[in-house]
């Protein structure tokens, strides 16, 4: 099997979406009229972003998922996406179920895959992805306003927790399953970005780490926030450890899950979005004219975090 081979076999896949898909010198794709077109790029590294023995068919899943993840943190509806792999040899199993992982979640999002690039290099996977809102209505970082709550969907720390356990960090401690589900296998929030156009004011998704995350939105919106510390969701397995697990669940990253602004009294919209979409959200803040981000013990006293997220050259 050569090159060509494996991208006929593996990467192609019939793309009804597009005008025209993989196989010429570029996809010719035709967005939707009275839409703006969303364009993102993720990409992970071997021993980097993931142990070079994780399962392919769920590394196909996250290097989607991630990418996805991107979409739903503009509310944007996915719709295509390129796949760029550097691949140490041609294994021929490995890549078939990486393909199982891509290409199922691309199903289940309606998301054509146009094309990409194979070249052979240490195992690195790069996604660019494409979605579109209705024009003007995207969920942006630069519009969280004073008084708005701050909301995250689901849990916080799981994947970080399982990240942290895999390299010897919490002896001791059993985590659940639902751990590592969420560092292999993260679920993009796609829907509940949808749901929530035209409610929340600022939003992204926590990949970094909630406090590092949530900090770019207050930049880029020239606001500070303060989070309640003890409102932050997490897995209830975790609930008796929260103070151990405190910079996994507030600063820990891999989370994918979004966290967003919307003013009180949409708070009731917010929850039904959710609903909707079938995703819990949880309050956890507030949104204030004081700059600079604040986080509150139950006791309202301020905590310090050693690290705020994950930084690639800190
Ligand atoms: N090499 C680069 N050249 C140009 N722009 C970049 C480059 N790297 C990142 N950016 C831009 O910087 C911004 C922040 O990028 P970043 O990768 O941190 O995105 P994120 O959504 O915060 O995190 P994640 O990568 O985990 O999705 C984005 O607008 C991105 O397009
Ligand atoms: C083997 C291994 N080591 C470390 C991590 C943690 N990690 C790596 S990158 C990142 C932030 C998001 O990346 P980016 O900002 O590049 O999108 C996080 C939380 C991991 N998942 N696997
Ligand atoms: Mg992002």
């Amino acid at each position: 099997m050569n090159e060509f081979d494996l991208i006929r076999r593996y990467f192609t896949h019939s793309t009804p979406a597009a005008v025209l898909g993989v196989g010429d010198d570029a996809a010719i794709l035709r967005p939707t009229a009275g839409h703006d077109l969303h364009v993102s790029a993720d990409m992970l590294v071997s021993g980097r972003h993931f142990f070079a023995d994780v399962e392919p068919e769920a590394l196909g899943h996250k290097a989607l998922a991630v990418n996805l993840s991107d979409m739903a943190a503009m509310g944007a509806t996915p719709r295509w996406a390129l796949l760029t792999l550097a691949l140490p040899q041609l294994d021929e199993a490995w890549v078939a179920a990486f393909a199982r992982g891509f290409f199922g979640l691309a199903a289940a999002h309606g998301v054509g895959v146009v094309g990409g690039d194979t070249t052979r290099g240490p195992l690195t996977l790069s996604v660019t992805i494409m979605g579109e809102t209705p024009q003007g209505q995207a969920l942006r970082r630069d519009s969280a306003r004073s008084g708005d709550d701050i909301w995250v969907s689901g849990q916080l720390g799981l994947a970080a927790a399982a990240l942290r356990s895999r390299l010897g960090q919490l002896p001791g401690i059993a985590l659940p399953a639902d751990c590592l589900r969420q560092l292999e296998r993260p679920q993009p929030r796609v829907a509940l970005g949808q749901q929530l156009l035209g409610i929340a004011h600022a939003a992204l998704d926590v990949s970094d780490g909630f406090a590092a995350d949530l900090s770019h939105i207050l930049q880029r919106s020239h606001c500070g926030a303060e989070i309640w510390l003890d409102a932050l969701p997490t897995h209830p397995a975790l609930q008796p450890l929260r103070a151990q697990l405190l910079p996994c669940i507030a600063a820990g990253g891999d989370d994918y899950e979004l966290c967003f602004t919307a003013p009180p009294e949409r708070a009731a919209a917010v929850l039904a979005a959710a609903a909707v979409a079938g995703v819990a959200v949880s309050k956890v803040g507030r949104i204030s004219t004081v700059p600079g981000l604040r986080l509150l013990a139950g006791d309202g006293s301020e905590v310090q975090l050693e690290r705020l997220g994950y930084d690639h050259f800190a």
